[in-house]
């Protein structure tokens, strides 16, 4: 089998596990894969479709500019660029995007920040963070309607390769050296924000509850 269909089979692997989580709500999200270094060839979803539906024309693929390679009809994703720039600067073998309730309203919560930061987590460890006070610091930034600087500025905080970034009321991307890797990334970066949102929740319950008994 060729390298592009055996990477094709992988995307749409992960692509078919992320659906079943329904993490591509109105047509949002868009999975890469890498194929070659030298010069860079990715496959990455076509733009505006319905992720969650398995189709012969859901990936299309594309050179470090994020235009096609060969001709064809599908469109690149509307963030190519974004996937482009972690392969650029990174020895990232994938990444990932979604959009989920979780990671928008924890994008929102600590926006003004800049970032949150998680410290004394389990799951720290998908990071390969082993050690007890591993503290893990996950960036978020603005949301540019501007693509190219949308993807500039996540370029930023690609420093390594693997990683999470989130933008704020938008999604996360993540980021590994293959896909395993970089599902592994993203399904820990929305425990983590799931587990913050619950705590947040149950600490004000708490809260009421103690104040209601106060009174
Ligand atoms: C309706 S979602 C808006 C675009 C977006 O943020 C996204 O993730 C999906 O865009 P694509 O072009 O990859 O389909
Ligand atoms: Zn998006």
């Amino acid at each position: 089998m060729s390298v592009v269909l055996t990477r094709v089979h992988e995307l749409a692997e992960i692509k078919e596990e992320l659906a079943a989580r329904d993490w591509f709500m109105g047509t949002s999200g868009n999975l890469a894969i890498k194929v070659q270094d030298s010069p860079l060839q990715f496959l990455v979803t076509a733009s505006g479709k319905d992720k969650r539906k398995k189709t012969k024309e859901d990936f299309l693929l594309v050179d470090g500019e994020g235009n096609p390679v060969g001709a064809t009809q599908l469109k690149p994703s509307a963030e190519t660029l974004l996937h482009c720039e972690i392969y650029k600067r990174s020895k990232a073998g994938c990444s990932l995007h979604v959009h989920t309730v979780a990671n928008n309203v924890i994008s929102e919560l600590y926006g003004e920040a800049g970032k949150i930061v998680f410290q004394g987590q389990e799951l720290i460890k998908a990071f390969d963070r082993w050690e007890e006070d591993a503290e893990l610091q996950i960036p978020i930034i603005y949301n540019y309607a501007h693509i190219p600087t949308l993807a500039s500025t996540l370029g930023d905080f690609v420093k390594e390769d693997k990683g999470a970034v989130l933008i704020r009321n938008h999604g996360i991307t993540v980021w590994g050296k293959d896909s395993f890797e970089a599902k592994k990334i993203l399904e820990a970066c929305e425990f983590l924000f799931q587990y913050q949102l619950a705590l947040i929740q149950a600490k004000a319950g708490l809260l009421a509850s103690t104040g209601a008994l106060n009174n």
